[in-house]
């Protein structure tokens, strides 16, 4: 069984400058050094079931009658479950992937007229993390806050309406979804409407700023010794993540070592991020999870960072906390973890620890 290959030995100060972009995988026949990690990477070194519990990965039908112990077991156990009959049509995911697909598609000069600034956040670019890990990743990622519209017109300059209208669509659909689950995920814990007020928008106004992640990994020389997306839990509340039928995504189990989340058609990856482990104090836990690649499927990914409006700030829920439980973390806004995040990345959650 593998070990846990970087999250514990990952460097926490930046090796790589920031503004790095993305490598033309297509003109690439050989891994190069910079994208070469250092242990080989057993990609078929993981299982499908949990070998201690032989419990699977949960995928959680969202109409059952006993959803909310389905999500509590799956939080606290997991971190992870894959949802079915959550409302999206199967055409819609399909429609997504295909224009994901378009705009990776596109060579490597078109898409490097919309790379992220170096202080921006939106735009075409590596994956955030990159500068936590001495090695380069296998994929390449644009992330939509809202209208992509401006990045949008520079890849496609005539022909982008199409393209917006599908993002923005499925923010919305992401984000209605989003607010149902975590209401499930907080009524499993016995929480009613009034003690979770704070993620309604206040006035009138929706101050949330979530992001749509875009996720490309090409087809890979050699998959053994690359990595897709490196070891890491997510900042936000949750994650939805809609992978195709492409595999990749593992998470790891204590003590088991990586389960593949393989995909089931039309279903989403739940993931609890790090901010729903503080608003649990701790009873729930932010899954880490990494994509590898392969050398024969271009996989696309499109992951949904669901979080809190800007300026609220999330600790945890008030009837959580008693003398048996005191408050594990201190206070912080969405913005103040991201930024505690890109400074102590894993240790991020333990720079906020009471
Ligand atoms: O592509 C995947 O399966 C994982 C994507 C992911 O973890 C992310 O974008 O944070
Ligand atoms: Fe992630």
């Amino acid at each position: 069984m593998e070990s846990i290959p970087s999250s514990q030995t990952f460097k926490c100060s930046p090796s790589h400058p920031k503004h790095v972009v993305p490598l033309d995988f297509n003109n690439v026949p050989k891994l190069p050094d910079s994208h070469a990690w250092k242990t080989t990477l057993p990609i078929d070194d993981h299982q499908l079931i949990d070998p201690f519990t032989e419990e699977p990965l949960p995928i959680i039908d969202l109409a059952k009658p006993d959803v909310f112990n389905l999500v509590r077991h799956a939080c606290e156990k997991w971190g992870v479950f894959q949802v079915t009959n959550h409302g999206i049509p199967v055409s819609f995911f399909y429609e997504i992937e295909c224009q994901t697909r378009r705009l990776f598609s596109l060579p490597a000069e078109r898409k490097l007229l919309a790379v992220r600034s170096p202080e921006g956040f939106t735009g075409y670019g590596l994956p955030r993390i990159s500068p936590f890990f001495p090695k380069l990743m296998w994929s390449e990622g644009f992330s939509i806050i809202g209208s992509p519209v401006e990045h949008a017109s520079q890849l496609w300059p005539e022909d982008h309406s199409k393209f917006c209208e599908v993002m923005e669509q499925y923010q919305a659909k992401m984000k209605g979804l989003s607010e149902k689950i975590v209401a499930a995920m907080l009524s499993s814990l016995g929480l009613t409407h009034e003690d979770v007020k704070w993620f309604e928008p206040k006035n009138g106004c929706d101050q949330t700023t979530c992001v749509l992640q875009l996720n490309s990994y090409p087809v890979c020389p050699d998959p053994g010794r690359a990595m897709g997306l490196a070891p890491h839990t997510d900042s936000s509340l949750l994650t939805l993540l809609y992978q195709s039928w492409v595999s990749g995504l593992q998470v790891y189990r204590d003590g088991a070592g990586w389960v593949a989340v393989e995909p089931v058609e039309g279903a989403l990856v739940v993931n609890v991020g790090d901010l729903m482990h503080i608003v649990s104090n701790g009873k729930f836990k932010p899954v880490l999870h990494r994509a590898v690649v392969n050398n024969t499927h271009h996989r696309v990914s499109t992951a949904y960072f669901y979080g809190p409006p800007r300026d609220v700030k999330v600790s945890a829920l008030r009837k959580l906390i008693d003398h048996a439980h005191p408050p594990l973390y201190r206070p912080v806004t969405w913005k103040e973890y991201l930024e505690a995040k890109s400074k102590h990345f894993n240790k991020a959650l333990e720079s906020i620890r009471l």
